[in-house]
């Protein structure tokens, strides 16, 4: 497996908001972290991350990861800067970024705002965009890095439809050629069930299941969890489609 991750708990003051919880991802694997407000998803990936003290181990083909290989785009965001959609791109590689930007850079950040339908804003004030576009552009900047690992807390949470699908099939798109792996928390289980390979649900602190969508989302476990009557129907490619009552 690319990913392992053995053991992981967190604790925040006196309480563990994630019991030890192990799981292991294919290369170009997405796989979505479900599961109710508060129920610990943002916590599991920080702590994969690397970003929030935690027991246990995460390893990297066998090694144990490291912050360059992960892209972390957290939940919340209101960027107050005057720095440019182009500028705030380019300083995603500050680590590759030498005394003077390469024109081959300046390239590469132009293409992934033009992949992103985002090329129209590239001049603008990250300050002056809404709060879709900054998420959008902030998203941008993780993928031109290329990180092997890419974690992303609710990445579509400000987005229109048309959005939350072109970044769910970017993203898709970023796990098959890096051959890298995404870890995403969605709360909309439709769109997470098509455009994931595997799930991982978090309940109340500890992940409880982990699979294909069509096995971790099944009607009993999702009226319990989510506490209300649904039923989920087959998509014309067969991913479930939760409908609620
Ligand atoms: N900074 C903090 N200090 C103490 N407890 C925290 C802190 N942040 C989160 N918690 C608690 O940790 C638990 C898990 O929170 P977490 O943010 O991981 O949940 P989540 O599943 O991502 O929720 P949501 O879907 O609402 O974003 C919750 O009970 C929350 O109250």
């Amino acid at each position: 497996m690319s990913l392992d991750v053995e053991g992981l708990s967190v604790r925040r003051g006196r309480r563990e908001v994630l019991a030890p919880a192990s799981f292991a991802l294919p290369p170009g694997c997405v796989a979505g972290v479900v599961g109710p407000n508060g129920a610990g998803k943002s916590s599991l990936l920080a702590a994969v991350a690397g970003l929030l003290p935690a027991e246990g181990r995460v390893h990297w083909q066998g090694r144990p990861l490291v912050p360059q290989q992960v892209g972390f785009l957290p939940q919340c965001f209101a960027v107050k800067s005057r720095l440019t959609v182009l500028e705030c791109l380019l300083l995603g590689l500050r680590e590759s970024l030498g005394w003077r930007v390469q024109p081959a850079q300046v390239a590469a950040a132009e293409r992934m705002l033009a992949r992103l339908g985002l090329s129209q804003l590239s001049d603008r004030p990250m300050e002056a965009l809404s709060g879709g576009q900054q998420q959008l552009v902030l998203l941008a900047q993780r993928l031109l890095r290329r990180p092997v690992l890419l974690i992303l807390d609710e990445p579509t949470s400000a987005l229109d439809l048309h959005h939350q699908v072109q970044v769910l099939r970017h993203v898709r798109a970023h796990a098959e050629e890096t051959g890298g792996v995404v870890l995403t928390a969605l709360h909309d289980l439709t769109m997470a069930a098509r455009f994931c390979d595997r799930l991982l649900l978090i309940e109340a602190g500890t992940l409880t299941a982990e699979g294909p969508p069509a096995e971790v989302l099944d009607e009993p476990r999702v009226t319990r969890i989510w506490r209300i009557d649904i039923e989920i129907l087959a998509s014309r490619e067969g991913h479930p489609v939760i409908v609620p009552h």
